[in-house]
C-alpha cells in the first residue's frame, strides 16, 4: 500500500511561512448574516500535502473548502488561492452534493472534464479514464445513468471527473461519507498515487478518523469556526 507522504517542503527551520505556498488564509472570516462560520483562520498550505479538515458538524469545514475553491469570499481577511495569482494552476471541487449530471450516463460525465489543451488526444483521456474507472471499479458501468447509481459509486464518478482535470489541488468535501472502509481506502488510494506521482496537493474535509491515521498527512481541526488545531495527524 502506498503511504502518503509528510510534507515538510515549504517550511522555514522556524515554521514559519514562506512563499512557496500554493494556498494562504490570512487572519480570515466568514459571516452568513449573524452566523460566524470561520473566526480568524491562519492557514497556509504548501504544494504537495494532503491535508484532513476536521471537526463537528458545523465547524466550518465546507465554508473552509469554499473559500479555498475561490466559491466564497471571505467577510475580512484575505485569501491568497493558487488559480488567482497563476493561471496554470486548477484547483479541482468536488463538493457534498458532487454536482454530477443526472440525466447523464457516468461516462458522458467523466468526459466534461476533457480538455484538448491538457491532453495530446481523446485516447489519452480515455485511457486516463477508463484506468481510473478500473482502480476504483466502476469501469463496467460507465454506460449507467448518474441517476440510477448508488451515492458510493456517484462519489468515486465525480472524483475520477476532479482529476482527470489534471488539477494542481483537490478540494473533497467528505467524499467518503457514501462509501464503506474497502471503498474509502481504494478512494484514497488512488489520491495518495496522484499525490506521490504527480505532486497533487490534496485538502479533503472528513469525519473519518481511521483514514487519516492510515494515510499521514497534516490536520487543520476546526471547531465553532476557529482553527483550534493545525499540524501532523500523528497527534490525533
Ligand atoms: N449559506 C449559509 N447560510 C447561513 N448559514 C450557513 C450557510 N452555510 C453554512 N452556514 C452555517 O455556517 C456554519 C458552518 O457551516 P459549514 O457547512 O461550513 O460547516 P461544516 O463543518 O462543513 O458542517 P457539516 O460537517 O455539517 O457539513 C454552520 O453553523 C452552518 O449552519
Amino acid at each position: 500500500m502506498l503511504t502518503g507522504r509528510l510534507p515538510q517542503q515549504g517550511r522555514t527551520q522556524a515554521g514559519s511561512t514562506n512563499q512557496n505556498y500554493l494556498f494562504h488564509l490570512d487572519n480570515l472570516s466568514v459571516e452568513y448574516g449573524s452566523v460566524k462560520a470561520l473566526k480568524s483562520v491562519q492557514l497556509t498550505i504548501y504544494p504537495g500535502e494532503i491535508l484532513f479538515v476536521t471537526g463537528p458538524s458545523g465547524a466550518g469545514k465546507t465554508s473552509l473548502l469554499n473559500v479555498l475553491g475561490g466559491h466564497l469570499a471571505p467577510t475580512s481577511g484575505k485569501a491568497i488561492l493558487p488559480q488567482e495569482r497563476n493561471s496554470k494552476h486548477f484547483v479541482s471541487t468536488v463538493f457534498q452534493d458532487l454536482r454530477l449530471l443526472q440525466k447523464k450516463s457516468c461516462e458522458d460525465n467523466l468526459w466534461l472534464a476533457y480538455d484538448s489543451s491538457i491532453y495530446n488526444s481523446k485516447n489519452d483521456f480515455y485511457k486516463e479514464m477508463t484506468d481510473l474507472a478500473r482502480h476504483l471499479q466502476v469501469h463496467d458501468h460507465l454506460n449507467r445513468k448518474i441517476e440510477d447509481c448508488n451515492g458510493g459509486f456517484k462519489s468515486k464518478v465525480a472524483m475520477i471527473r476532479a482529476l482527470l482535470s489534471r488539477p494542481t489541488a483537490v478540494l473533497a468535501d467528505e467524499p467518503t461519507a457514501a462509501l464503506d472502509k474497502d471503498n474509502s481506502y481504494r478512494l484514497f488510494e488512488v489520491l495518495n498515487h496522484y499525490n506521490h506521482k504527480k505532486g497533487l496537493t490534496l485538502v479533503w474535509a472528513t469525519h473519518n478518523k481511521e483514514l487519516i491515521k492510515q494515510f499521514p498527512g497534516k490536520i487543520a481541526h476546526l471547531d465553532q469556526g476557529r482553527l483550534v488545531y493545525s499540524g501532523h495527524a500523528c497527534f490525533i
